[in-house]
């Protein structure tokens, strides 16, 4: 069986390469969802080949990234960063966004007619049909993906599952959670200085019969996860690698780190 590598290089300026040994950095692509900006968004965007907007993801543009650059003036800084792409079903985009955006030369497409799939899976479809060659080096980091609605966030941990093949990353201030599917190992590289240490380890779609850890306070070896049974919460990161195996697939969420003056525990 195969060994995935993984690695938060994105949360890292440009110029800091991957470790010795690791394999050559991911072709980026981001979407900005419609929720409260990470802090962070202007690294990513630098990071992103491609970056799209689902919807009134673009209101989140417009309104929040001026705000992160209090010193400058907010038009200069929409100017810049003019997203290649909203895409979405347009019921939550307001007109002088759509406007301000389709003048600086953003394709817009309307899928309105389409109201049995989501926001952001329309935009991944997209990514995976203008990115074709990049497939195997493709990460999507998905913004504002976390905290808010409980259904939203839902429909987004299944896009995870429904593009399984496809490294997608969903991000917020507080946490990334990415799938572990169960066709391959898992090498996990943590980078202390920007996540962890808390972590977790979830079944998604069905129980897991065994699964086997190493780099946990609390490894598992073989062990049966279910809801409503055991699933590993409020796990600790011990080092800078972990490894995992498991004969379903898994979700992995790790902490990220900056927020200490919100959450003193952290
Ligand atoms: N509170 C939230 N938490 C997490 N993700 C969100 C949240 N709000 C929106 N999103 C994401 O952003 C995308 C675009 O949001 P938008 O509000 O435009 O969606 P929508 O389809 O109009 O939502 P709805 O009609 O259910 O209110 C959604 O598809 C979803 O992936
Ligand atoms: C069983 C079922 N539940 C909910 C929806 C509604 N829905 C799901 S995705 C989407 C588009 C949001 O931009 C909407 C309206 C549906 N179609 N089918």
């Amino acid at each position: 069986m195969g060994v995935f590598f993984h690695s938060s290089d994105f949360l890292l300026p440009s110029s800091t390469s991957s470790p010795a040994g690791h394999p050559p950095s991911s072709t980026y692509a981001l979407v900005l969802l419609n929720q409260s900006l990470p802090k962070f968004t202007p690294l990513l965007w630098k990071h992103a080949k491609l970056r799209l907007c689902a919807d009134g993801g673009a209101n989140r543009v417009f309104d929040e990234l001026p705000l992160l650059f209090p010193h400058q003036d907010a038009t200069d800084i929409r100017n810049s960063y003019k997203p290649d792409v909203i895409r979405g079903d347009m019921d939550s985009i307001r007109t002088e966004v759509l406007d301000f955006y389709a003048k600086q030369g953003t394709k817009i497409f309307d899928e309105s007619e389409d109201q049995d799939t989501t926001d952001l899976h329309k935009c991944v479809a997209y990514i995976l049909q203008s990115m074709p060659n990049q497939e195997s080096n493709l990460c999507i980091l998905v913004a504002g993906a976390l905290g808010g609605r409980f259904d939203h966030e839902m429909g987004n941990i299944n896009v995870l599952c429904r593009f399984s093949s496809t490294r997608i990353i969903l991000l917020s201030d507080d946490c990334l959670i990415h799938l572990l599917p169960r066709t391959h190992h898992h090498e996990i590289h943590v980078h202390s200085s920007v996540e962890g240490p808390h972590c977790g380890l979830i079944p998604i779609g069905m129980p897991s019969g065994r699964t086997t850890t190493t780099g946990l306070q609390w490894d598992l070896t073989d062990t049966e996860m279910k809801f409503g049974g055991l699933v590993s919460t409020s796990n600790i990161v011990k080092g800078e690698k972990v490894s995992v195996q498991s004969d379903s697939d898994l979700l992995w969420t790790i902490s990220l780190k900056g927020n200490e003056t919100r959450h003193s525990s952290t």
